[in-house]
């Protein structure tokens, strides 16, 4: 079933409700086009913001063996017990802004033993295949994927969550986003193809070698899907059918950074509706976000230098989105405060 596109019959009536409170017309800038949007969404003029949530999916990636990252492998693994033990950059930002945060093992090499509250276990693999020898997923791991993302939504919807932060973890996943960034674009991969966690110039030159090489070996896919398999990962499958199940169930999406865009962009490619729900909290430092950004017609709440990834733009942005909403539930019109109108 296609995603319902939000229904802008009441459009022009929520706009109104936000022009007639005091302020001079516009003036609260991108929270007013914010508000506006989750009207749009809940079809109301008094949305409310539900149980919110940050999801991290985790997962690893055979391309590290190539390296293209500044990192080891191991530090999926390692950060993941780094976030289920409250040490990270999300666990702070979450726990500062009162969200609830989810992480979900997607297909981490290792095994996480004990289960602790909000750790998801869907591990499809121990990591995806290097993709310059064989594709990363196959099209079932790649549904497996998907499905595990379209779960933890369930869950999260069954909780009551109608406002949802997507985050991954997944070393050496910029290589994939990238790949993706270059093929549904349809961009140069130099454009694309940028520092991650901090290459220098030449592992840099490396890497756009790497990718390049992948790419002429998947030069004959195109369908969104095969595309996502060959180049992909588990996290961004996960996070794709995720967005598509949250737009589903009608959820205010929080779109993080390069990762979790290039994500995104499968999303749009398989149902476009899915952009109506999703807000686009910050503009990564990772070369090529801006890019996907122009290409998506997205406005960035916030831009912040930062090229983490963990959801921690959504994190950051969230009170952003409260403020929208509440601007449209507590602020006084001109009529009831009594104030008068434009001249
Ligand atoms: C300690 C640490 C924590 C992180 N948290 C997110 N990432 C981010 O960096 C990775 C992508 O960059 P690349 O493609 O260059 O490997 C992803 O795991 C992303 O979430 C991290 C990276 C590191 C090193
Ligand atoms: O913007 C991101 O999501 C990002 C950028 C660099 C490294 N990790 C994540």
């Amino acid at each position: 079933m296609p995603i319902l596109p939000v229904n802008k019959q009441h459009q022009a009536y929520f706009q109104q409700v936000i022009d007639q409170k005091t302020k001079p017309l516009g003036a609260l800038g991108a929270l007013e086009t914010l508000a506006l949007q989750v009207a749009l969404i809940q079809q109301t003029e008094a949305p409310q913001l539900t149980n919110p949530h940050i999801v991290v999916f985790a997962a690893d990636h055979g391309l590290t063996a190539e390296g293209v990252s500044a990192y080891p492998a191991d530090v999926t693994y390692q950060m993941v017990q780094n976030f289920r033990a409250g040490g990270a950059a999300i666990n702070v930002f979450c726990r500062q802004n009162s969200l609830q945060l989810v992480v979900c093992d997607v297909g981490v090499r290792g095994v996480f033993d004990e289960n602790t509250p909000d750790f998801v276990k869907f591990k499809v693999a121990h990591g995806t295949q290097n993709m310059r020898q064989q594709p990363a997923m196959t099209a079932d791991e790649t549904d497996a994927a998907m499905d595990a993302g379209r779960l933890v939504v369930d869950g999260l919807h069954h909780r009551g969550c109608n406002v949802l932060g997507f985050g991954e973890m997944g070393i050496g996943n910029t290589s994939s986003a990238a790949l993706l960034m270059h093929r549904l674009l349809r961009l140069p991969l130099r454009e694309c193809v940028g520092r991650g966690t901090g290459l220098t110039d030449d592992q840099l030159a490396h890497k756009l070698t790497v990718l390049e090489a992948v790419a002429e070996r998947y030069r004959h896919l195109a369908q969104p899907m095969d595309l996502l398999a060959a180049m992909g990962g588990f996290e961004l499958a996960a996070i794709a059918g995720g967005m598509l199940r949250a737009a589903d169930y009608g959820m205010v999406i929080l779109v993080d950074g390069f990762i979790t865009t290039a994500a995104l962009l499968v999303a749009h490619a398989v149902d476009p509706a899915v952009l109506d729900y999703c807000v686009f909290t910050h503009q990564s430092d990772e070369a090529g976000h801006q890019l996907m950004l122009n290409h998506l017609n997205a406005s960035p709440l916030l831009k912040l230098n930062m090229r983490l990834g963990e959801g921690t733009g959504c994190a950051l942005a969230y009170p952003l989105v409260q403020a929208a909403v509440a601007m449209l539930n507590n602020m006084a019109s001109f009529a009831s405060a009594g104030v008068s109108e434009k001249r």
